[in-house]
């Protein structure tokens, strides 16, 4: 459990922050200059608030009220950050263990060899930081602060540094260490796939202020006076779970109660659960299904709410069967036209070349078709 809640000024920024947050992946999400990096600066005890208190798992690291003001290395705390910052003279292998000097023989409960397996770097340990790629420097960063055994998991922008390719090659390995060690983790990003992808809760951060805090599904949501950018950033996130990939077309066909959701490429692993960020400006709605149209994800639903203020755009948002909800922006007037109102039966049309590849797990684009007709890996 992680209590945070501090007062903080520094220059002419005042940040103000209360959340607390259970295992899992928290992300601090924001537009620049929202106060995430002063976030994890604080956390991390290389900042000092003019008030506040900081518990991570029942262990108190800040109380300006008590006088309790834990060092840095005391904090026992990973971090990441955007560039790796791995010694250049040291083997990967070196890289990995220096952490563990810091931390008391009785608290190393993260053990090498499982690292490195779920890290996917046992191939690296005699190298030089300087001959590995930006994704593999970024995996052998987060492997030295796991080492460490750290109560909690600090990442800045730990992706923000790679190309889109790398970015995809080192998220998955950031899920498995989600799942398979119980450390908690604090992540900041301003990519709303990263965040709708990994994160258990977002806490959205405006001008130094916690401006909401909950499931990604409520918090990057759309709102109705939202700047043109942040309409273009807003997603509805959706659960689906993976029903087969189809290779004569290299798509994905995902199950959903609403209906069947076509996303471009393969997804691995080829079953279970897989989280979708579909953005709110991709989705068009329609009444009666619609023919010769190219799109091929069509989700059933009813109009729950409307939400106008006499300005051109309308927030409609469609509770889909199953439960999880739909966002869509339409102009007033279409709305009008097509008589749509709250409790109308709906469909949400979803462009599936708009479904992002960094928003559903372990995305692998399909291999040309080898001869036999079966997809090659
Ligand atoms: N040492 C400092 N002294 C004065 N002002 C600072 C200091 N560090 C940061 N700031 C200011 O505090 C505000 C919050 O900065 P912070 O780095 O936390 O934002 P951020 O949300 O992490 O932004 P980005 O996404 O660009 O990294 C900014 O206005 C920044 O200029």
């Amino acid at each position: 459990m992680i209590r945070f809640d501090c007062h903080h000024v520094q220059g002419a920024f005042a940040l103000d922050v209360a959340f607390a947050a259970e295992g899992g992946i928290t992300a601090l999400f924001g537009h620049s200059g929202s106060g995430k990096s002063t976030v994890i600066r604080l956390l991390a005890g290389l900042a000092r608030p003019q008030r506040g208190r900081i518990e991570v798992e029942d262990t108190v690291l800040l109380d300006t009220g008590r006088g309790i003001d834990l060092k840095p290395h005391r904090r026992r705390l990973g971090l990441v950050f955007q560039d790796a910052q791995l010694f250049p003279h040291l083997s990967v292998r070196a890289n990995l263990t220096y952490g563990r000097f810091f931390t008391p023989a009785a608290g190393r409960v993260v053990a090498f060899d499982p690292v490195v397996e779920v890290l996917g770097i046992s191939h690296l340990l005699d190298r030089r930081p300087m001959t590995l790629s930006g994704g593999e420097r970024q995996r052998v960063a987060i492997g030295r602060a796991l080492l460490a055994s750290p109560r909690l998991l600090l990442m800045d922008e730990p992706l923000a540094s790679l190309d889109a390719e790398r970015k995809l090659e080192v998220l998955p390995f950031i899920e498995r260490l989600r799942d398979e060690f119980a450390i908690p983790i604090v992540y900041v990003s301003h990519a709303v796939e990263e965040v709708a992808r990994l994160a258990a809760r977002v806490v959205k951060l405006e001008g130094g202020k916690a401006t909401a805090i909950g499931p990604p599904a409520e918090v990057l949501a759309p709102t109705l006076y939202a700047t043109a950018a942040d309409r273009f950033e807003a997603v509805s996130v959706i659960t689906g779970r993976v029903k087969r990939f189809d290779p004569e077309f290299a798509v994905t066909l995902v199950e959903h109660p609403a209906g069947e959701i076509v996303v471009p490429g393969r997804i691995e692993p080829a079953e279970g659960p897989v989280r979708i960020a579909v953005r709110s400006t991709n989705v068009t709605l329609a009444v009666g299904r619609p023919g010769g149209v190219s799109v091929r994800t069509v989700l059933f639903g009813t109009v729950e709410r409307v939400e106008t203020d006499g300005g051109p755009f309308a927030l409609v948002t469609v509770a889909l069967a199953g439960g999880e909800r739909v966002h869509a922006y339409a102009t007033r007037l279409a709305l009008a036209a097509l008589g749509l109102d709250v409790g109308d039966e709906v469909q949400a049309l979803v462009k599936s070349v708009s479904i992002d590849e960094r928003t559903v797990p372990r995305l692998v684009h399909a291999a040309p078709q080898t001869a036999a007709g079966a997809p090659g890996r």
